[in-house]
């Protein structure tokens, strides 16, 4: 009997435990999507441009197709890349019909799905918003140095709220400080920490000022939950501001990291920028001095949460 040849290693393959587990469910996948399109393997493998043979070992697990290649299968069986990788949001009917009814909305329409999806699913046991109001618990986002803290503050002695800063709960949570969790036990430990604190400041306090910290938009679920539970405000500044309010703190770290200082933190604002952008409101601190600022963010957040000016 002759032999098969593992595509990848070209060692012989013989055994059916040596292939690997995600490839043969990704082999899966395709013979499904196949099946449900009612098309040959020959008729895709022509579609996709890619041999009898090739797709063969794709749908067996026994071939570790490239991404261009996977991209060619998809194209044919005109399915997304979403489905064929197994991704969740393609893991079941349901999903793939959302993912259908949304894929051609714009960002403006897609927020309003957004905001109305986070309201059927409910605040999570959480109550207390005014109907056709705001939130009275109002969060501000932004880079570090956007005035987060110092505005924070005011607003909340302002509002007479209590006023929240989540960084201190979250040490208070792990017992040591920002940098000891990260350095300890990791960024992703301490993305948990963030969204537990934050859980729990929105479970305790319906009304509040809370200062978040900058880093926060990047986990999708914590800034979902923080969206759908608090008005909230991007404060803007300039790049120069930041990282000039950053130091005169006495905080040197972001200028002893890198020789390009001004550069990363443009690129992280860059990319940061478009998730910031999804807060209610928004503010530019880098146009007038920080009472000034105060005074519109007062006016801003007294409009949205109905109360007098
Ligand atoms: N127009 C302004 N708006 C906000 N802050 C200003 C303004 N002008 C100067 N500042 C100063 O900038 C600094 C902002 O620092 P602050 O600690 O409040 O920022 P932060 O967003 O909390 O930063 P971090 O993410 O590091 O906690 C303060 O010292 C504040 O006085
Ligand atoms: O801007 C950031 O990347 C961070 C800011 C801090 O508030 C923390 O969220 C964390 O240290 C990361
Ligand atoms: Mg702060």
């Amino acid at each position: 009997m002759q032999e098969s040849l593992n595509p990848v290693t070209a060692g012989p393959v013989a055994e059916a435990e040596e292939r690997h587990a995600a490839l043969v469910a990704l082999g899966e996948r395709v013979r499904a999507l196949r099946a449900r399109r009612g098309m040959t393997r020959k008729a895709v493998a022509l579609a996709a441009d890619v041999s009898e043979r090739h797709l063969a070992n794709l749908e067996y697990g026994t071939g570790n197709a490239s991404f261009l290649v996977l991209q060619q299968v998809a194209a044919a069986l005109q399915c997304s890349m979403a489905e064929l990788i197994g991704d969740v949001t393609a893991s079941s009917p349901e999903w793939v019909l959302i993912r259908e009814l949304l894929a051609h909305c714009d960002e403006a329409t897609l927020r309003r799905v957004r905001i109305a999806v986070a309201d059927m699913l409910g605040g999570g046991g959480v109550s207390g918003k005014p109907l056709g109001a705001a939130w009275p618990r109002v969060a501000l986002v932004g880079l570090r140095g956007a005035g987060k803290s110092t505005l924070g503050q005011m607003l909340a002695d302002d509002l007479e709220y209590p006023f929240v800063e989540l960084s201190r709960e979250i040490e208070k949570f792990a017992g040591c400080s920002i940098s000891e969790i990260q350095g300890l036990y990791g960024m992703n430990a301490y993305r948990r920490y963030e969204r537990r604190a934050l859980e729990e400041a929105i479970q305790i306090y319906p009304e509040a000022v809370i200062a978040t910290p900058g880093g926060l938009v990047s986990d999708a679920a914590t800034f979902n939950l923080l969206l759908s539970h608090c008005t909230t405000v991007w404060l803007q500044a300039d790049p120069e501001d930041h990282m000039q309010r950053v130091a005169a703190q006495g905080d040197l770290r972001p200028m002893a990291a890198s020789a390009e200082a001004m550069g990363d933190l443009r690129q992280i604002l860059a990319g940061r920028s478009a998730f910031y952008s999804k807060a209610d409101l928004r503010l530019d601190t880098s146009s007038q001095p920080l009472q000034a600022t105060f005074e519109l963010l007062r006016a801003q957040v007294r409009e949205a949460l109905k109360l007098p000016l």
